[in-house]
């Protein structure tokens, strides 16, 4: 079916269509989209979309949402990371952007959506929908489509539940449900708890060639086998393979540690292959790298290197924009191959023509574990870029015959297993159930009867278990008075326990958060020690060998108890941060990346925050200050003396120590030092930039 057809058959899209013909240059569907069309997706049919990756989620997802949209609905679209929501909001903006309006949303946890209301479609993360339900917008009752993308994440342990109950939810409000998946064991059982037609196809716009390398040779499944030129180890053989075919390579590793030992090593074979261009481009786009932060740091510096060389790693420890200049030169043929760890395959649409698994075992609680079916065929995935490639390939490495034999059978010929619900634990349920009492009163029945709902109670039918744990839950929830009877017999949210639901918080994290501040006197250290043991800190880092003198010792003069070791390893950092230690102070003694510093620092400011807004409704607040204070030295990383020079627009930690050692405390010494004196410190161009600031607020 060619997508004009569908214009005639639905007109009140068909500008939309026509955009995408002409823009997008498609034209034939694709399998999966001319089924889903049959089945009725414009016509309002609920339906689970289980198709590969790249095989054209996004236009079904496209076509549905702009239909709902021209009859006056909103439109709304859920991804499991931040990361997928910008990518498709990117992306939709760019297409419909003129004709519908789009918005996203997905931090800030706390605020209402009201704000929301103008957007015909919005994107936001399940926790972020979750926590609007909350604060009752008005809009949600105009929603005619949830589109719920990578369904498949309900099997994960920490984003799972909350995908599990917002889609529970949202059921309540009858809206067409359409799930997108990748290929899944069980997608009869998720389509039929969605109440919804399953769609499913084997359909890639792209051949995948999945095969296991042993002894320079790749054994394919469905095509020849090839040999290759020993000498290297296999990944870079594989790699440089590839990069000799003027293709690229993405390389899955088990840390990111290895991913960027690997990537210098791909990045010393790959800088041969290179042309003069190529090396010129690669040396701009190394040295944007490098001045990302104010001051470089080591993995700055080596990141760079290795990118001049044509390779790249790629992990959550790096800084947002390092990631997005790597993805942009990725898609632009410059960087050959990514190493990366899997986060990589279920995060942004980055295709390479040869997926190259290096390690398909990764530390799990039995030590190294094989990583699942469903998680590799992730992978494989991104094999064979459309539009460009005719096939990809998917290799694993075997070393020896009973591990290529293994592998094969696994991975090769093996099915994903089935996913199932991550919902029976206390933590999840505590957080969600406060959530639920915080939207409406209700009676426990009432709410044995939402979780009856839920894929969970779909697919183990006997919730006894659940139950069991809701009744314990109830009971700590009305003793840490976040709930209470009301006049009907229903359990109502108090307003601490609306504020607390609010506040996005595990609800054991803010009964502890009140213990804190009710303590009479409490240091800085005890204080992060204890917020850091929050569940919303985890996972925290072990303490090395090389550490546990320095920590323990710490531990010992500061009276910290014993089972908060790890928890006063992360405030230790954080104290080691605010103490201004440089950033490859803290990855090579505490094993502390840049971006994972960074992630950690924004949930401990949210810790913050909701403790003062805590201590505002308990009037427990004598330690606001201490508080406030802590949040300031913890967004820059200053010692106390540097806040008023840190305030300034423009002045960061590196600058304000320059600026204070040279005798400028506060705002006044800068504006009595003026331009000569500053630029003498900092270069006359901020110098100039900072005074205008300071004399625009003082006007
Ligand atoms: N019918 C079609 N004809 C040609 N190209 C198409 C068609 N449908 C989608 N595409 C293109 O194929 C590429 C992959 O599509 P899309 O991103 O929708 O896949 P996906 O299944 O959403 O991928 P992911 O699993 O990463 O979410 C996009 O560039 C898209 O424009």
């Amino acid at each position: 079916m060619h997508l004009s057809e569908v214009s005639k058959r639905y007109p009140a899209i068909e500008s939309a269509i026509t955009r995408i013909i002409e823009e997008d240059g498609i034209g034939e569907l694709y399998e999966p989209q001319e089924k889903a069309i049959e089945a009725g997706l414009l016509d309002g049919e609920n339906m689970t979309i289980a198709i590969p990756t790249a095989s054209g989620k996004t236009l079904i997802a496209e076509l549905a949402m702009l239909s709902k949209v021209q009859q006056g609905y909103k439109a709304i679209y859920l991804a499991p990371l931040r990361a997928l929501a910008s990518e498709k909001y990117e992306e939709l903006k760019k297409k419909h952007g003129k004709l519908v309006n789009i918005g996203i949303s997905t931090s800030d946890l706390d605020s209402s959506g009201s704000e929301l209301d103008k957007f015909d479609i919005i994107i936001m993360t399940n926790e972020k929908m979750d926590s609007i339900m909350r604060h009752h917008p008005s809009w949600i009752g105009k929603i005619g489509i949830v589109v719920l993308d990578e369904v498949h994440l309900i099997d994960s342990a920490n984003r799972g539940p909350t995908l599990e109950i917002v889609a529970t939810k949202l059921m309540a409000l009858k809206p067409q449900f359409l799930a997108l998946s990748a290929t899944i064991e069980n997608s009869e059982e998720i389509a039929k708890w969605l109440n919804s037609k399953l769609v499913e196809s084997s359909f890639r716009p792209v051949k995948l060639s999945k095969g296991v390398y042993f002894n320079n040779e790749i054994s394919f499944s469905g095509k020849s086998d090839q040999k290759l030129e020993a000498g290297n180890s296999p990944s870079i053989s594989l790699a440089i393979d590839i990069i000799k075919k003027e293709a690229q390579g993405l390389v899955f590793v088990s840390t990111r540690r290895s991913a960027e030992a690997e990537s210098e090593k791909q990045s010393k074979e790959i800088v041969h292959l290179l042309n003069a261009k190529e090396k010129k481009e690669l040396e701009r786009i190394a040295d944007r790298i490098l001045n990302v932060l104010e001051s470089p740091t080591k993995q700055c510096i080596r990141l760079s290197t290795i990118v001049r060389g044509g390779a790249a790693f790629h992990h959550a420890g790096l800084h947002n924009t390092q990631r997005k200049i790597i993805e942009d030169s990725f898609k632009s043929n410059l960087i050959k191959t990514i190493c990366s760890t899997p986060t990589l395959a279920a995060g942004v649409n980055l295709p390479g023509k040869r997926v190259i698994i290096r390690d398909y075992k990764r530390y799990g609680t039995f030590g190294m574990e094989p990583i699942p079916v469903l998680e590799v065929h992730q992978m494989f995935g991104r094999a064979g870029r459309p539009k460009y490639d005719t096939e990809g390939e998917a290799v694993l490495i075997a070393s020896s015959q009973d591990e290529f034999d293994e592998l094969w059978e696994h991975y090769i010929e093996g099915r994903p297993e089935p996913i199932s619900s991550k919902l029976g634990v206390a933590p999840v349920l505590r957080m969600h159930t406060l959530g639920l009492i915080a939207e409406s009163p209700r009676s426990r029945e009432k709410l044995v009867e939402f979780y009856n709902k839920t894929f969970y109670a779909f697919q183990y039918s006997d919730v006894s278990h659940l139950e069991t744990i809701l009744s314990e839950i109830l009971d700590d929830l009305f003793e840490w008075s976040f709930i209470e009877d009301d006049a009907d017999g229903n359990l109502r949210c108090t307003r601490l326990g609306l504020r607390v639901a609010q506040l996005y918080l595990d609800p054991l994290t803010a009964f502890e958060i009140i213990q804190m501040l009710s303590e009479s006197k409490i240091s800085v250290e005890l204080m992060l020690t204890m917020l850091c043991n929050a569940a919303e800190m985890r996972p925290l880092g072990a303490i090395r060998r090389s550490e546990e003198d320095e920590i323990y010792s710490a531990m010992d003069s500061l009276e910290i108890e014993d089972g908060l070791e790890r928890a006063f390893k992360q405030a230790y950092i954080f104290e080691k941060w605010m103490d201004e230690i440089h950033d490859d102070v803290l990855y090579d003694k505490y094993a502390m990346p840049p971006g994972v510093l960074r992630g950690k620092l924004n949930i401990m400011d949210w810790l913050l925050y909701a403790s003062s807004e805590i201590s505002r409704i308990t009037s427990k607040d004598r330690h606001s200050h201490q508080v406030l204070t802590l949040r300031r030295r913890l967004k820059y990383g200053v010692k106390k003396e540097l806040l008023p020079l840190v305030s300034v627009r423009g002045i960061g930690r590196v600058r304000a120590r320059k600026i204070y050692t040279a005798g400028i405390k506060d705002k006044i010494g800068l504006k009595k030092a003026g331009v000569e004196k500053l630029s003498s410190l900092i270069g006359k161009k901020t110098a100039e930039k900072i005074l205008t600031v300071l004399d625009k607020d003082d006007y």
